[in-house]
Parts: C-alpha cells; sequence; structure tokens
C-alpha cells in the first residue's frame, strides 16, 4: 500500500477524463482496505494446545508463517477380519464362502489423519495362528479391531486366542440387536475390541464401542448425541435389548422432528438395507412397541459414518 493511501475506490466505480478520475461516489476512509494484523493481531492465541488439526487450522498456520508444529503421534491401529469361510472381494465365490466386507468398511470408517491404519487381512479360525496375530500386533498396535469368531461357539477362538497370548479379555452378550456378542481386552499395552462376524452387527458394535473409544484416544471430543425422531409406522419392538434398525425419512412430524419408516426385514447379515436407509434408528430396550408418532433416537449414516 504506498503512503498516504487513505482508501481504495472500486475501477468500475470511477470514470477516467485524460489524467483526471471521478469518483461515482465519495469513498469512505478506511474502504477496500485491509490492515496488517487486522485480523489475527499480535500474540493472539489461534490455535490451542488439545485442538485437533483441521483444514481451517493448516490455513491458519500457514498464514500465520507457521511450517511446523507439535502434534501426538498418530493411533496406530490394526483391523483383522477372521473366519475360515472368508475371501477377498473379487468375481465369482466358492460355494460356502463369505466375501469380508467387514475389512473395507472398518478401514474406511477408520481413516482418518489422526491415525495410522494398519490392514491385517484375514486370518484363520485357528487358535495358535490367532494367538500368534494377536501377540505380533501388540508390539505394533495402540488397538486391535477385529471381527468374527466371538459368539462362544466350540469354533470361535478370539477370547481363548487372546487369553492365550497373555492378554485380559472379557467376553460379552449384550442386550443388543444386532450386537450381541462382543469381547474387549488387552494385550500388553494394546486394546483390543473384538466385533461380531455378522457385518450390521459389526457396524452397530463400530458406532457405540469403537468410535467412542477411538475419538477419546485422539483427543477429540466425545460425538454429539444423536437426536430424537418419530416414527411414521408403528415398529414392533421385542423387549429386553436395544435394538437399531434401518430406517428412512420419509417427512417431516408437525414439530419439525423427521419421520422415519422401517426399511423392509432388516437383518445382522443384511447389507442392501442398510445401504438403501439413511440411518438407524433405536429403540431401548425397556421400551416395547413404539406406536405411530411415537419417539425413537435417529443416527444418520451421514453423521455416524465420520469419526
Ligand atoms: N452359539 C451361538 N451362536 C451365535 C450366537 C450366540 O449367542 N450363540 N449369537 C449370534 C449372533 S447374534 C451373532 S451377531 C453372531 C456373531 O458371531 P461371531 O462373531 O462368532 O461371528 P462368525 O460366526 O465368525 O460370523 C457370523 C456371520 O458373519 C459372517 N462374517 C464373519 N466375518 C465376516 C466378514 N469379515 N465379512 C462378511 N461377513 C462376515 C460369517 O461368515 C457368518 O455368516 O453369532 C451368532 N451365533
Ligand atoms: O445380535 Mo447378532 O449381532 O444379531 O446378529
Amino acid at each position: 500500500m504506498p503512503p498516504g493511501v487513505a482508501a481504495i475506490a472500486m475501477e468500475e466505480h470511477t470514470h477516467h477524463h485524460g489524467t483526471a478520475i471521478a469518483f461515482d461516489a465519495a469513498p469512505e476512509i478506511g474502504s477496500n482496505i485491509r490492515r496488517a494484523g487486522e485480523d489475527v493481531a499480535a500474540g493472539t492465541i489461534v490455535l490451542r494446545r488439545g485442538s485437533i488439526v483441521d483444514s481451517r487450522h493448516l490455513a491458519m498456520l500457514a498464514a500465520c508463517g507457521v511450517r511446523q508444529v507439535r502434534v501426538l503421534r498418530r493411533l496406530r491401529v490394526g483391523v483383522m477380519s477372521t473366519g475360515n469361510e472368508l475371501v477377498e472381494p473379487g468375481p465369482g465365490i466358492a460355494p460356502g464362502l463369505i466375501t469380508d466386507s467387514n475389512r473395507p468398511m472398518l478401514l474406511s470408517l477408520l481413516s482418518s489423519p489422526a491415525m495410522d491404519v494398519a490392514d491385517l487381512g484375514i486370518t484363520a479360525d485357528d487358535p495358535d495362528r490367532l494367538s500368534g496375530e494377536l501377540t505380533r500386533a501388540s508390539a505394533r498396535f495402540d488397538l486391535l479391531i477385529s471381527t468374527g469368531g466371538v459368539s462362544g461357539s466350540e469354533a470361535d477362538y478370539m477370547h481363548p486366542a487372546l487369553l492365550s497370548a497373555g492378554g485380559r479379555c472379557r467376553a460379552m452378550r449384550l442386550a443388543l440387536r444386532p450386537g450381541k456378542p462382543i469381547s474387549a481386552g488387552s494385550l500388553g499395552a494394546m486394546r483390543v475390541i473384538c466385533l461380531p462376524g455378522n457385518p450390521v452387527a459389526a457396524l452397530v458394535g463400530y458406532l457405540l464401542f469403537v468410535r467412542p473409544l477411538v475419538r477419546r484416544l485422539i483427543g477429540a471430543p466425545p460425538g454429539a448425541p444423536s437426536p430424537p425422531a418419530r416414527t411414521a409406522e408403528t415398529f414392533f419392538h421385542k423387549l429386553g435389548r436395544t435394538e437399531f434398525v434401518p430406517v428412512s425419512v420419509v417427512g417431516y412430524a408437525d414439530d419439525g422432528m423427521p419421520l422415519l419408516r422401517k426399511l423392509g426385514r432388516g437383518g445382522s447379515a443384511r447389507l442392501l438395507p442398510i445401504v438403501q436407509s439413511d440411518g438407524f434408528a433405536q429403540i431401548a430396550a425397556d421400551v416395547g412397541h413404539v406406536p405411530e408418532g411415537g419417539l425413537v433416537i435417529y443416527h444418520r449414516f451421514d453423521s455416524i459414518l465420520q469419526l
């Protein structure tokens, strides 16, 4: 800015007459001038310790001429599928086999600049191999997420494998549908969450247990609670387990809340309803059928699938 300039007028609001310039209107003193330090005065705190650095902060740091900041190291997370029946996605599949859909889902759910997420592939239902994988993983990761092998039948080995590797583990049956069987524990400093194998059960387990834990470990504040919504029809529900059902928004109630309709027959192994729906409705364990117009919690996929 040349010294002594009091205001800037836009060229299109002026007229040239030879070497003279006429203004359409007298410019206000200071107009169209950005003064050094106007946005950030010297001494302003632009980023506090403990902040999650996102794109806005990167712009600010760059604008302040900062080339490096100290950050926490990334959380190291391993994702493993278990099951003899599992194969990698690809065209065609032999009878009796199942394509591994949990791993791509979890790897995507966990992708974040705050984390280094490693794909540990598929491990067979073999207690020694699982235990070996867990031991190797404990030297590399802060957190291991597995799916499959937790429902407690003879061929479910996550719980025994974690114990035989020298870890701690609790096998639980939660009042949750889908997502009843789940195990959790640790091996050395590595935390372990063993989600059920059924894909929708794995997703619900991720949302309820993995996501909050990961947010805490990377220093992010707890996610905002999901809001209530109203049912557009009766939601039949058996007492005893909190249920997550795929729903679509079909309109808005008089009070402005979304009106939800169930997406056909859900189920813990069925991916199509969750792809065709907008989110999950959560019906509490101690609530029976929810009548038309009744309240449920509505977890929108477009917010809960982000970390
Ligand atoms: N004896 C019992 N059996 C089962 C119980 C129970 O309480 N007692 N609970 C049922 C419920 S509920 C669920 S959920 C499942 C979860 O069991 P597991 O974690 O042991 O899972 P798997 O048997 O390994 O797999 C279940 C189902 O999901 C398929 N699967 C596994 N991994 C994947 C993957 N990565 N991608 C796609 N699909 C996967 C697997 O092939 C099975 O079909 O247990 C019930 N049984
Ligand atoms: O409860 Mo399991 O998690 O339905 O399928």
